[in-house]
């Protein structure tokens, strides 16, 4: 039997406050065997059936990663076009990816095909398995706070890209390409919030009572 006390709480409470997406990395690499923890705290995560759908790759080969940097920033260019005036000026000023700097390179996705789990908890809804895996990159991004290392979520890509340069199975699906080093600052601010691209809004504000 694990109790929790109250210190803990506080400390877990810090902890979700002082995760970040993490965009500029120092030039520092992880210690051996870093992802491979933060995998296996990621495979503790719930997932519908006990389906583990979550499929990792560590992304190592430098012509692979200069790939990927080179779909992010065509991505990235588009995604600029589709804003005008001054938000478009303003969305150029962003960084939104540590891909450049980032020691460690995770693509995460969603095997489609599996059969563990028989299938339970995904009959009405298939989409359930991107949601396993979503939990998990969650679970992983706090653990990787917890050791002071943080994780930046890019979804700056074309998906088939991905799936073409990693050359991974049909049946999974792209949720995530992560990038994982130890951060230049910390902070309890999103970085879009200190950009005024956006501000973070309470709960009050997502929430009805029926
Ligand atoms: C599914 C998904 C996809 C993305 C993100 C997040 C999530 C959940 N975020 C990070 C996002 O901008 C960030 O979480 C919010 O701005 C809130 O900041 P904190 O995570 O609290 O620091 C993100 N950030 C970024 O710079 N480039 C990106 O492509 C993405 N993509």
């Amino acid at each position: 039997m694990v109790e929790f006390d109250d210190t803990f709480r506080r400390h877990l409470h810090e902890l979700f406050v002082w995760r970040r997406d993490v965009r500029r990395f120092r030039g520092d690499p992880l210690p051996e065997g870093a992802i491979d923890r933060l995998i296996e705290t990621a495979c503790l995560s719930p997932s519908v059936g006990l389906s583990q759908p979550w499929r990792f790759v560590i992304v190592d080969d430098a012509a692979r990663r200069r790939n990927v940097i080179d779909d992010f920033k065509a991505c990235n260019a588009d995604a600029l076009n589709c804003y005008s005036g001054d938000r478009a000026a303003r969305y150029a000023t962003l960084k939104l990816s540590g891909l450049e700097q980032a020691p460690g390179h995770l693509a995460v996705f969603a095997d489609k095909a599996s059969d563990i789990g028989h299938g339970l908890g995904r009959a009405t809804m298939p989409e359930t398995t991107e949601y396993s895996v979503v939990a998990a990159i969650t679970a992983m991004w706090l653990a990787a706070r917890a050791e002071g290392i943080g994780l930046g979520w890019v979804s700056i890509l074309n998906p088939d890209r991905i799936h073409a340069i990693l050359d991974v199975p049909d049946t999974w699906k792209f949720i995530a390409y992560l990038c994982i080093g130890y951060p230049e600052v910390e902070c309890d601010q999103p970085e879009l919030e200190q950009a005024k691209w956006e501000h973070r809004r309470g709960a009050n504000e997502f929430t009805l009572r029926r």
